[in-house]
């Protein structure tokens, strides 16, 4: 009996019919059986699905944004099935479900819970198609709800795994599946011990490869991207980048850690306990050997570039001519804990706490809110984070010329700073 392989197709490989025919292409000489094909939402969908929430939210109408939504299903739809496939009747019910969701109401208290039951229909829209497409095509392949298998806590949005479960789902309802047919399912989405629906963080996709790969046993991972495969800079960002052809997991983890967003931050660690490599190839070369993450000892110090955009800096300061101790970091993290905010870049001072974080608006206020008594707070926003891991002095002194430095920050193999672009450059 073959080893058990998983495939991720992210949002760019399905977002639209010539990428829907480029996957068939792909997976024409690669089905077999014993094979999982997790699929995300297409193209931008997941955050059409949050502009929706954002307007109902506030009150605002959203029904041209769920038309426009439910056209662009249609129209790849329309450019791949004849007009009577039934894959027309099953995209319509999945819209009707989700209307009816979105009549349900929505307050700031059920946010997090309201959010996972929409959010994930952008997956359930598009590993129907996928699956439908492949059979038209006589790739036969049958569909599994994700939310049967990945079973998780019922911290919505950020659901941690509950792995005993999910480990025997996998080898109860998936296992016997894939030894006859492979099977296409949902990346991101699980659900609690209630069923009630939950997501494993946005870009959660790849995580669900890997946990599928880790309670399969299976022999390899590979995520399916638009880039040759993971690179020391990213190519929408920077000019010029090399190409790993590999990577072990360590260093890896750490480039996910800091912000590489081609791999889901939580995607290595279940195949580095596992020993499972993970391939990154390029859906648009698919012969072409991508990078392959794995055990190895060729450790590279090439320097590698992490850029996250929209940080908000913030700086807590204490008033009272104390110093900073360890009970204001902890009143401090204890409201960015209960609003599930992560930290990316802390600085301590004498009397100071500066954090760096992802820009969310609506959560800063709470924040703020919460601390303005304890603290004086001052913060920056549209700023952005750097991070050179083996940095080399020449690249740490070009990426400050033409920006406003607000904090730096260097360890031994790493270099952070947060900057914003002069107005004149
Ligand atoms: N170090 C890196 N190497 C390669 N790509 C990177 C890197 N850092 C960021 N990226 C970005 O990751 C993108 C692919 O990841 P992502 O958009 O999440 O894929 P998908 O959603 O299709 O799974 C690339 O288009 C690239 O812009
Ligand atoms: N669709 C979800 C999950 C995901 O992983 O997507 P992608 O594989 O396209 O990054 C999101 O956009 O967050």
């Amino acid at each position: 009996m073959s080893k058990t392989i998983v495939y991720k197709f992210g949002g760019a490989s399905v977002k639209d019919a010539d990428a829907m025919k480029n996957l068939l292409d792909i997976l024409r000489n690669r089905l077999r059986k014993n094979m999982v094909i997790v699929v995300s939402a297409m193209g931008k969908t997941t955050n059409s699905l949050e502009e929706i929430l954002r307007l109902k939210m506030e009150g605002e109408d959203f029904s041209s944004n769920y038309t426009i939504l439910k056209e662009f299903h249609l129209s790849i739809c329309h450019q791949l099935f004849p007009d009577s496939h039934r894959v027309f009747a099953v995209l319509d019910n999945l819209f009707t479900s989700m209307s009816k969701q979105l009549n349900a109401e929505l307050s700031e208290d059920n946010y997090d819970e309201y959010y996972d039951s929409i959010i994930g229909f952008g997956e359930l829209f598009s590993s129907t198609i996928v699956m439908e497409y492949l059979c038209e095509n006589d790739l036969l392949v049958l569909w599994q709800d994700a939310r049967e298998l990945i079973k998780t806590n019922s911290d919505f949005r950020f659901a941690k795994i509950d792995w005993a479960k999910t480990r025997k789902n996998c080898q109860t309802k998936l296992k016997a599946k894939i030894e006859n047919f492979p099977v296409v399912t949902q990346g991101f989405i699980g659900s609690d011990s209630q069923s009630r629906p939950t997501t494993l963080g946005r870009e959660g996709s790849d995580f669900t490869a890997a946990i599928l790969a880790s309670c399969l046993k299976a022999s390899s991972v590979t995520i399916w991207k638009d880039v040759p495969g993971v690179l020391n800079a990213d190519p929408k960002k920077f000019s010029s980048y090399f190409l790993f052809e590999e990577l072990d997991y360590k260093q890896a983890a750490e480039m996910t850690y800091y912000g590489a967003s081609v791999i889901h931050p939580k995607t290595i660690m279940p195949l580095a306990n596992a020993r499972i490599p993970l391939f990154v190839k390029s859906f648009i070369s698919p012969e072409d050997p991508g990078t392959k993450i794995h055990s190895t000892s060729s450790n590279s110090s090439i320097s590698t570039y992490v850029l996250k955009e929209k940080q908000l800096l913030i700086s807590f300061r204490v008033t009272d001519f104390t110093f900073i101790e360890e009970e204001q970091i902890h009143r401090v993290y204890e409201e960015l804990k209960s609003l599930k905010l992560r930290v990316n870049m802390l600085q301590i001072s004498a009397i100071s706490i500066s954090i760096v974080l992802d820009e969310q608006p609506f959560k800063l206020d709470r924040l703020l809110n919460r601390l303005k008594n304890d603290f004086e707070i001052r913060y920056n926003s549209n700023l952005e984070l750097l991070t050179i891991l083996h940095p080399e002095k020449s690249g740490m002194d070009s990426v400050m010329k033409d920006y406003e430095v607000f904090l730096e920050q260097q360890t031994r193999n790493t270099f952070q700073v947060v900057r914003r672009k002069n107005m004149l450059s």
